[in-house]
Parts: structure tokens; C-alpha cells; sequence
């Protein structure tokens, strides 16, 4: 095994979520939400936050002006982002250099050309004056007060094409007082074998080293890995691993990595352990959906599901895990499916303070969930209807009400749908029997079976419908395929999942709605 590379006196970590991450398809980002999000990079503790590219859009120029006002960062400094200056042109005078020291902030960014082809082909100008327009640059900005990093675009390919004009840009960067020249591959196609060689070479020139990494192999945070291994003091990544095309290296990944696999302190280890909350605050600014299976932040990075690991996490949980989840703040899930055995069950029943250990009973509890999950149930995402089995299965789910009936009728007057359900239960001793009106038989039933639970639970009025879903289970069907239906149920923050199965969706509704409401009662409300 190589041997574990000490960290460097000076190591810095820079988000660009906020620029760089917002250049993502479908990522939108308002000031408001980057002022958010830079909060949360601060209290994390990240060392940069790139805000955006002040003087390209009105908005990022408006958010370094707002930042100023009333961002009050307490670990993390604000970097704007910008470009060298146009060919032919002065530094001095340039539109957008001048909006970079506008912006205020004390560090900036700037991206260079570092690809021999690009300059000539896309930036229409010689590899000199090239050379010329980042001495300039960074030569300006620092006389106006600025720390400046550089950011060599196309830097590795630009190396395998032109290896001495590509360190000769990171040479001029470093040598008109760049304090870190960020290597970038920008295109995304570099692997992890073939970044030591480069940071090495470019690390000849005596410049202080960044890496800024694109996913497009899936290799963004392993390539930034071996850059870091090769002698990099700066890493560029974003939350989420947001960022132009297949996105950035994910900085929800790479710190943890530097972190609990180097043993590198950079952030206190009481920060460490918010980075899942941080990661999943920041998915929810960017109307982002959290990948379950995200490394490390993920709803499923330290979930279980084959009932073989289920056995010797019972033994030890680290048997089947890389760390710690604490460590970054998430938790160890057992999932409960066809793949369980002995163990899931009675690990989830440990969690639900129910004593499982007796062999025979976990037995039969696991022959009982693998019977219904062959027929179309899922207890994996519903771990309601999973609690309310096991009881069920155990004799102690004392139901709180008594169903005798139900039904739902959809008729067409006048051109309108009106859809009424009636349903006949009995609650606390009191025979109830309730109509309910809603835009479709599935909201009828929910409306007329909360109204007839809440005279004896009241509390049931405020149980709210956040998330149906139905899943045809056996395609090819057509209209007499058995379905799968799944409810999320929410009551004062919290939110549980039921499951119904059946040929009728109606049916399978109701199964899934009435269980919610009685896992809600005798789970959330004091029964009587
Ligand atoms: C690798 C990266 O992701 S870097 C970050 C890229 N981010 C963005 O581009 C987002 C914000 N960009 C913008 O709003 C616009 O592109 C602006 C304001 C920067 C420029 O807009 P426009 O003036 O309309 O020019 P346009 O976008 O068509 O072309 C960019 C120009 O910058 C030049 N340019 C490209 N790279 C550089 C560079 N490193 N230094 C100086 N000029 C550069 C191009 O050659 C082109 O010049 P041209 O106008 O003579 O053709
Ligand atoms: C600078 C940058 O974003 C890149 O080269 O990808």
C-alpha cells in the first residue's frame, strides 16, 4: 500500500457550488439561495466560497454586493471569479476586470488559458500575448489589493499537447504573484493513474498547486485524490458534486476522504459531523434531489440490505461499513425485504424496542415479510407497515378503530366529476359514519376517513397526504395488473411511509391509507 501523504502546512478547500455549480443543467440559483448556501459553507468551515463571476450577470454582481452587506462569514473567505483580460486590450481598463475589484472581496479567481489550441483557435490570439494577458492581470489585481489564484483551463490536456506552454502559463501565473495556480480539467477526461506525472511536472515550476476536477469519467474526486497525492495545497470541488456537464468533484465526498482516509484534521471533527446535514440543506436550496446513494451523505450510504450483512452487523457493525457514519453525521439503516434474514429483522426490531432475539420468532416474522413481499409489498420503503406487521404478527397492535365499511362513487353531472366516499367505522366506543368529497376516489377516502377518525382522535384533521405513489408490479397486464401503492403521511414534522397492494388501486389505497392512520394513532397520539 502507498504510504498516507502528510498534509501540507497551507491546505485550502475551495467550494465553487455557487459558480461553478450553478453552470449545472437545471440548477438555478437565486442571491437569496447563495447567500444560504454560503452560510452553510461558513458554518461547515470550508476556506473559499466562490460566489460567482461578477460583471457576467447582473445577479452575481448583485450578490457580491449583498455579500458585503450582509454576509458575515466567520471561517470561510469570498472569492470572485473572473477571466484574464481580453487580447489587445489592458488589464487596466478591461470591463470585467474592473467588475472583479468592484465586487469587494479581498481574493479572486481569474481563468487562464493553458491549452496551446485554445489559444489560437478560441481565444484568436498568440501563445505570447496569451502569456501576456495573465501577467497583466494578475500583475493588476494584486496592485489594487487582491490575493489571486489562477485557474488553468484545459491544463492536462493542454500538458499531453504542448507540455511547454502549458507549464510556462503556470510559470507566468506564479511568477506575477499568483499565490496558487488551480490545474483544471476542464473537460473532465483525465484518469486517476495519469494525474501524478503532470502535478509533478507542473510542481517543478515552483508554484503552489491547486486541482480543479469535471466528472465526466466519474473520476472527479479520485482524480483529485492523486493530484492531492502528487502534492496539490488547494482542492476545487462543489456540494453535491454539482457542476457544468456531469458536474464537479464532490466536495460531500472528497473531505470526508481527506479527512477519515488521510487522517487529516481539516475541518474539527464536530464540523465533520454536519457535512450530510449541510449536504442535504444545500440539495434542498438547489431543488436538488439528494442521491440516495451518494458516498458518504447519502439516505443509503450506511443502509443494509442482504440479510448476510444484516448477520455480522448484529456481530459488529463496522464488519459492514468503511467508517463510522456518525462520523459525518448520517446513521446505519437495516432495511427489511425479500433479501432479509434473522438478523434484519431483529436488528430493526432493536430499533423499534422490540425483543426479537428468539430464533423462532425472528424466523417466522422473516418467512411471514418474504411471503407478502412476494406479493408486491415493500417494507424497504415503508417501514410502517413493516412496525405494524411485526406487532400484528407479535399480537400487540391494539387497533384503535374498527372499519365496517367503505365505498366510493364517482359519477359525471353536468360535465363535472363529482367523486364521494362513505366510510363506516367505529372510534372510542362512537359508530361513526362519514361522506367525504375530493377530486378523485383515492382524496374522497382520505377526507371521509380522517373526518370519521378525528371526532374520537382529533389531532387526525392535521395528518397531512404529502406523497402517493402507485407502481404497476406486473407489466403487460394492462388494467387488471396488480399495483402497488405507497403514502407518506406527515403530522408535526414527522413523516411515515405505508404500502397497499392489490388488482384494484382503489383497494390498495385504502390498505395503505388506513394504515397510516392507525400507525400515526399508536405511534403519535396517547390512545385511551
Ligand atoms: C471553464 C469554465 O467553466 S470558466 C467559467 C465560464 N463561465 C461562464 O462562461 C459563465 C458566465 N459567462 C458569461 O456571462 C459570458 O460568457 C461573458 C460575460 C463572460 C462573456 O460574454 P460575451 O462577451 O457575450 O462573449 P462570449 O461568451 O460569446 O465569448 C467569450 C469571450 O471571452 C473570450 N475568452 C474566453 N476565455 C477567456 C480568458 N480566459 N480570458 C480572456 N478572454 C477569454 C473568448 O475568446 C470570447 O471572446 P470574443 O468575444 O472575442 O469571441
Ligand atoms: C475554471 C473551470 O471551471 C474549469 O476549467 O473547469
Amino acid at each position: 500500500m502507498t504510504a498516507i501523504p502528510t498534509c501540507p502546512e497551507e491546505f485550502h478547500i475551495f467550494d465553487t457550488s455557487l459558480r461553478d455549480g450553478a453552470q449545472q443543467e437545471g440548477l438555478r440559483l437565486t442571491v437569496a439561495d447563495k447567500l444560504k448556501i454560503a452560510v452553510y459553507l461558513d458554518e461547515l468551515g470550508v476556506t473559499f466560497i466562490e460566489g460567482g463571476w461578477p460583471g457576467a450577470s447582473p445577479s452575481d454582481t448583485q450578490f457580491f454586493a449583498e455579500a458585503a452587506q450582509v454576509l458575515d462569514l466567520r471561517t470561510s473567505k469570498l472569492v470572485a471569479f473572473g477571466a484574464t483580460r481580453r487580447p489587445g486590450g489592458s488589464a487596466s481598463t478591461d470591463v470585467l476586470t474592473r467588475a472583479l475589484v468592484d465586487a469587494g472581496t479581498d481574493y479572486v479567481c481569474i481563468v487562464a488559458k493553458s491549452h496551446d489550441e485554445h489559444v489560437i483557435r478560441a481565444l484568436r490570439t498568440t501563445l505570447e500575448e496569451n502569456l501576456e494577458m495573465i501577467r497583466d492581470t494578475v500583475t493588476f489585481l494584486i496592485n489594487e489589493g487582491k490575493h489571486v489564484f489562477v485557474d488553468c483551463e484545459h491544463f492536462f490536456d493542454g500538458y499531453r499537447a504542448n507540455p511547454a506552454y502549458a507549464l510556462s502559463v503556470v510559470r507566468t501565473a506564479s511568477e506575477a504573484g499568483a499565490e496558487v495556480v488551480v490545474l483544471c480539467d476542464t473537460n473532465g477526461g483525465m484518469l486517476p493513474s495519469w494525474m501524478g506525472d503532470i502535478v509533478s511536472a507542473a510542481a517543478q515550476t515552483g508554484a503552489n498547486l491547486g486541482v480543479h476536477c469535471h466528472n465526466d469519467t466519474a473520476c472527479a474526486v479520485a482524480n483529485t485524490m492523486a493530484a492531492v497525492e502528487a502534492g496539490v495545497m488547494h482542492v476545487q470541488g462543489t456540494f453535491n458534486g454539482y457542476g457544468e456537464r456531469t458536474g464537479n468533484a464532490d466536495l460531500s465526498a472528497l473531505i470526508p476522504n481527506l479527512q477519515l482516509k488521510f487522517g487529516w484534521e481539516l475541518l474539527p471533527p464536530e464540523r465533520l459531523s454536519e457535512i450530510t446535514r449541510v449536504a442535504h440543506a444545500i440539495a434542498l436550496v438547489a431543488h436538488q434531489p439528494l442521491l440516495g446513494r451518494q458516498p458518504y451523505v447519502g439516505q443509503s450510504s450506511f443502509a443494509h440490505k442482504a440479510g448476510l450483512h444484516a448477520s455480522a452487523i448484529k456481530v459488529d457493525p463496522n464488519l459492514y461499513q468503511h467508517i463510522d457514519p456518525a462520523l459525518v453525521g448520517n446513521d446505519l439503516r437495516m432495511l427489511i425485504s425479500d433479501m432479509a434474514g434473522r438478523a434484519n429483522i431483529q436488528i430493526k426490531g432493536e430499533q423499534l424496542g422490540i425483543d426479537l432475539s428468539d430464533r423462532e420468532l425472528a424466523a417466522r416474522i422473516t418467512d411471514k415479510v418474504k411471503a407478502k413481499e412476494a406479493e408486491g409489498y415493500s417494507y424497504e420503503s415503508s417501514d410502517a407497515s413493516f412496525e405494524m406487521l411485526l406487532r400484528q404478527e407479535l399480537g400487540i397492535l391494539d387497533y384503535p378503530i374498527q372499519v365496517h365499511s367503505w365505498r366510493v362513487l364517482s359519477e359525471e353531472r353536468d360535465g363535472d366529476t363529482i367523486t364521494e366516499a362513505t366510510v363506516k367505522l367505529t372510534a372510542k366506543g362512537e359508530r361513526q359514519m362519514v361522506v367525504g368529497e375530493g377530486n378523485g376516489p383515492v382524496n374522497a377516502l382520505d377526507m371521509a376517513l380522517r373526518k370519521a377518525v378525528a371526532t374520537a382522535y382529533p389531532e387526525v384533521a392535521e395528518f397531512e397526504l404529502t406523497d402517493y405513489r402507485v407502481r404497476i408490479l406486473d407489466e403487460g397486464h394492462g388494467t387488471d395488473a396488480t399495483v402497488r401503492t405507497l403514502i407518506d403521511t406527515s403530522w408535526r414534522g414527522e413523516t411515515w411511509t405505508t404500502v397497499g397492494v392489490g388488482t384494484n388501486v382503489i383497494e390498495a389505497s385504502w390498505e395503505a391509507l388506513l394504515d397510516a392512520i392507525v400507525y400515526g394513532i399508536f405511534t403519535h397520539i396517547a390512545s385511551d
